[in-house]
């Protein structure tokens, strides 16, 4: 898959649905792809990510994914990036040449969060030895510190960069440290590279520093309201923007304090899509049906600008 156009704007963090036994569930993509273009209008993706439960599959599970995603969105999808971090340096240069052979927009690396980098040098030696195993595919490094727990500032982290990582192409930038975000996008001067924000609630913020779109669970769901707000700020109508911000916000004020994750992120696309999503992988176990009930009751009763 050949990109059309420099990556902006929302990029869904797909959800991997799996069967009520725990296996990948891989026939319902077909129609997961329709439905993030046709119901949410979202064009692109991020596979194997951390909603994507990544992590928790195997390397087979992993490559099986990223080929249906680029198969079945082949002509509806503008970009799918493939997540190929991994503990292991093999399994990530693996999983590297894997998506450059089926025909992947971008890949996207993690750190490693066992054995951790403890300085940018360490980090950007991992992330090359990923990268240069595609060396035509545009490279993404994926910066999540909540979960990794490594926090090497990407401010610092993209100084010379482009001479080390010549595929080298942007950020997914996970963080509530908008200043780091900022610093990133002032070092950006020629606008090489895209920075995607990770943290739905504070989207608006982010742009508001220059965020060029963002990556994350929430555009499964409410990609369609997201890009009004995505409309709205392009147009400088902040207070229009700042109504979807401030809904997006309320629903997901709500779901935090009934505890959110992945499992519930599940649960609320599998009842908002129609689409079964399935179960978690264990650790991660079921959303409740109480907080099914309470979440989708809260989602029903927001009443959005455009009417709906
Ligand atoms: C920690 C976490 O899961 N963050 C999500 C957000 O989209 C998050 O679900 C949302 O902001 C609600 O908190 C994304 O940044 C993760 C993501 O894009 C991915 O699945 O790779």
């Amino acid at each position: 898959m050949t990109p059309r156009k420099k990556l902006q704007g929302l990029v869904a963090a797909t959800i991997t649905p799996m069967t009520p036994d725990g296996q990948v569930n891989l026939p319902v993509i077909h129609q997961y792809v329709d439905y993030l273009v046709s119901e949410q209008n979202v064009k692109n993706i991020f596979v194997n990510g951390t909603t994507g439960e990544g992590l928790s599959l195997s390397v087979q599970e992993r490559k099986q994914l990223a080929e249906e995603w680029v198969c079945q969105g082949k002509d509806k999808l503008d970009h799918v990036i493939v997540h190929v971090g991994a503990l292991s340096l093999p399994e990530s240069q693996e999983l590297a040449r894997h998506a450059a052979s089926i025909g992947a927009s971008a890949i996207a690396v993690i750190t490693p969060f066992f054995f951790k980098p403890t300085n940018k040098d360490e980090l950007i030696a991992f992330l090359q030895k990923v990268a240069s195993e595609a060396p035509t595919v545009p490279f993404y490094y994926y910066h999540i510190p909540p979960l990794t727990g490594v926090k090497i500032r990407v401010e610092e982290l993209l100084d010379g960069i482009k001479e080390q990582i010549p595929t080298f192409q942007g950020v997914k930038f996970s963080d509530m440290d908008l200043l780091d975000l900022a610093q990133c996008i002032n070092k950006n001067e020629r606008e090489e590279f895209a920075f995607l924000y990770g943290v739905d609630e504070q989207l608006l913020s982010a742009l508001a520093v220059g965020a060029d779109g963002a990556v994350g669970s929430t555009y499964n769901y409410l990609g369609r309201k997201t890009n009004l707000m995505l409309q709205a700020f392009a147009k400088a109508d902040l207070a229009l923007a700042r109504k979807y911000q401030f809904l997006t916000g309320e629903f997901l004020n709500f779901v935090f304090k009934l505890g959110f994750g992945v499992a519930q992120t599940k649960a609320v696309m599998s009842f908002v899509s129609g689409i079964p999503m399935g179960p978690p992988r264990l650790p991660l176990v079921d959303a409740s049906k109480e907080f099914i009930v309470k979440a989708k009751a809260k989602l029903d009763s927001i009443v959005w600008p455009d009417g709906d």
